[in-house]
């Protein structure tokens, strides 16, 4: 499906140049407001001094500044940054996930609960009461089903990358061809097969995501989400409510209510409020999914800019004036503001990287690589069985041999071969009529590489760098601060 989108607005968090009308859509005026770029381009010279003097500064602010707290939770840890209106980062931090263990499976829920609490508690004292806002990005389509009256889960939640194909004949009989849902580790997918399942009491469930889960822990009104969080369980972001053909399900019932990304949600509860000590007039707002994120903090403005997530996956966002969707390969669109950002996610990436190297490792090899050089090597590097995008393949076996002797070519290989996904994924969106890309900005842990971004130059045949900001938690408290200054 491809359709194009059109507002007579600017967004709030991109300049973006205003579009044709939709062809498809009587569009709605979306609520936005534009944010001056050259206030934040200034500021990077300043962001960069203040991060070269300490991370976390108990530093003294300004009279009256207010600052806005982002926080990332992705696949390995989770951070978080606080800036101010000018996007100067005034403190950030990381913390690695803990692993509680319940009947042999991870409790992921404990895990992340005991890591947002963790990162409120980094935020410096000093700086606390000038918290405006906080807004939080998660892995898209993790999926958390809670009682709808306590916000307690009732299940395990259903992480980003795990897939239901059982359900997917059953998605696929209700949503229209090759709709976004008709992917088995679609968020919907996750919800049929939960409802599916006999052994669960489902009068007073609720669907949550990820973030909007951490975040109803810090604002108490459960059962809200975003626009991009809701699209993997079928929302429709440019008519802004869910389907007919899903709301006649029995299920819609457990489905959240859906906001723009960066809205107010509410105030922070007060025993969190008091217990932490921010000001009175703390919100909370609605987050979005970690590579979006990592796209705001990029800044990338134009139609045809696009990031690249080098994190735990390789998820890649294209900006671009036209909607393009198709299950068959894993491809969906975001709305952003007026636009839509295009792309998907793969499982390949740096997670598959960690299983064979350390961090240190990685970085000492690939001083050894001449990237100008192609790699003979041809692998497909997945940590277990199954892909999302560019081929949707829940049955895609990982091809990581044959291993050379050295440590180092295997490394180039294994880069290169993640390049060459990249670039079928960006071809890929051409064919199906997204904006044709002309740079990539590059963000998550990858992005520290520069050898790596030599060998996707070379192999994506564009410019390709590292973003001014590569942390997801940057783009969340952009968002932080659309809803605080809205
Ligand atoms: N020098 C490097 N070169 C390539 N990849 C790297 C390098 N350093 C770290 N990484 C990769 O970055 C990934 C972590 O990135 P991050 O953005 O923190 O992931 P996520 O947010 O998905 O947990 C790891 O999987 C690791 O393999
Ligand atoms: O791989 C992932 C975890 O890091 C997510 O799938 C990633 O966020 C891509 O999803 P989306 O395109 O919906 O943001």
């Amino acid at each position: 499906m491809v359709a194009s989108f059109c507002n007579p607005t600017c967004s709030l968090l991109l300049h973006l140049p205003i579009s044709k009308y939709s062809e498809h859509y009587t569009a709605k005026k979306l609520n936005s407001r534009s944010l001056d770029y050259n206030v934040l381009e200034k500021s990077e010279a300043r962001i960069t001094s203040l991060r070269a003097s300490k991370v976390n500064m108990d530093v003294d602010l300004p009279v009256g500044e207010r600052l806005y707290v982002g926080m990332d939770f992705g696949t390995s840890g989770a951070r978080y940054a606080l800036i101010n209106k000018e996007g100067t980062i005034r403190a950030e931090g990381k913390r690695e996930y803990p692993l509680y263990m319940s009947d042999e499976t991870v409790d992921w829920v404990k895990s992340w609960r005991t890591t947002l609490f963790g990162l409120l508690e980094d935020i410096p004292v000093s700086l606390r009461p000038a918290v405006s806002s906080i807004s939080i990005d998660g892995t898209s389509a993790t999926t958390i089903i809670v009682d709808s009256n306590t916000g307690e889960p009732l299940c395990n939640p259903f992480l980003y990358n795990q897939s239901c194909p059982e359900a997917l004949p059953i998605v696929k009989a209700i949503a229209p061809p090759n709709h976004t849902v008709c992917s088995g580790s679609s968020t919907l997918c996750k919800l049929v097969s939960w409802w599916s399942s006999l052994s669960t009491p489902k009068s007073s469930a609720a669907l949550l995501h990820q973030a909007d889960w951490l975040l109803w822990l810090l604002h108490g009104k459960l059962g809200v989400s975003d626009y991009n969080n809701a699209l993997k369980v079928g929302y429709d972001p440019e008519i802004e409510t869910y389907p007919p053909w899903l709301l006649s399900q029995p299920y819609s019932s457990v489905l959240p209510l859906v906001q723009a990304p960066g809205s107010v949600i509410g105030s922070m509860t007060e025993d969190i409020r008091t217990r932490f000590g921010f000001p009175k007039d703390c919100v909370i707002c609605t987050g979005t999914t970690d590579s979006i994120a990592a796209f705001l903090a990029a800044r990338a403005n134009q139609p045809g800019k696009a990031v690249t997530s080098l994190g735990s996956t390789l998820a890649i966002k294209l900006l671009s004036t036209r909607r393009v969707e198709d299950a068959r390969f894993g491809v969906y669109s975001h709305r952003l503001d007026d636009k839509w950002l295009v792309g998907g996610a793969s499982n390949t990436g740096g997670a598959v990287l960690r299983q064979i190297f350390t961090d240190d490792q990685l970085e000492k090899l690939s001083e050894e690589i001449n990237p100008a050089e192609a790699s003979p090597l041809d692998y497909y590097p997945l940590q277990d069985i199954g892909e999302r995008f560019p081929v949707a393949d829940p049955k895609m076996q990982p091809r990581l041999h044959p291993r050379p002797k050295s440590d180092a070519e295997y490394l180039h290989g294994i880069l290169e071969s993640i390049a060459r996904i990249e670039a079928k994924g960006y071809s890929l969106l051409k064919e199906l009529g997204a904006t044709p890309v002309d740079e990539v900005f590059t963000a998550g842990g990858g992005s520290k590489n520069e050898k790596w971004i030599k060998i996707r130059e070379r192999v994506l045949g564009l410019p390709v760098r590292k973003a001014l900001q590569t942390e997801a938690a940057y783009g969340a408290a952009l968002l932080a601060m659309k809803g605080a200054v809205q």
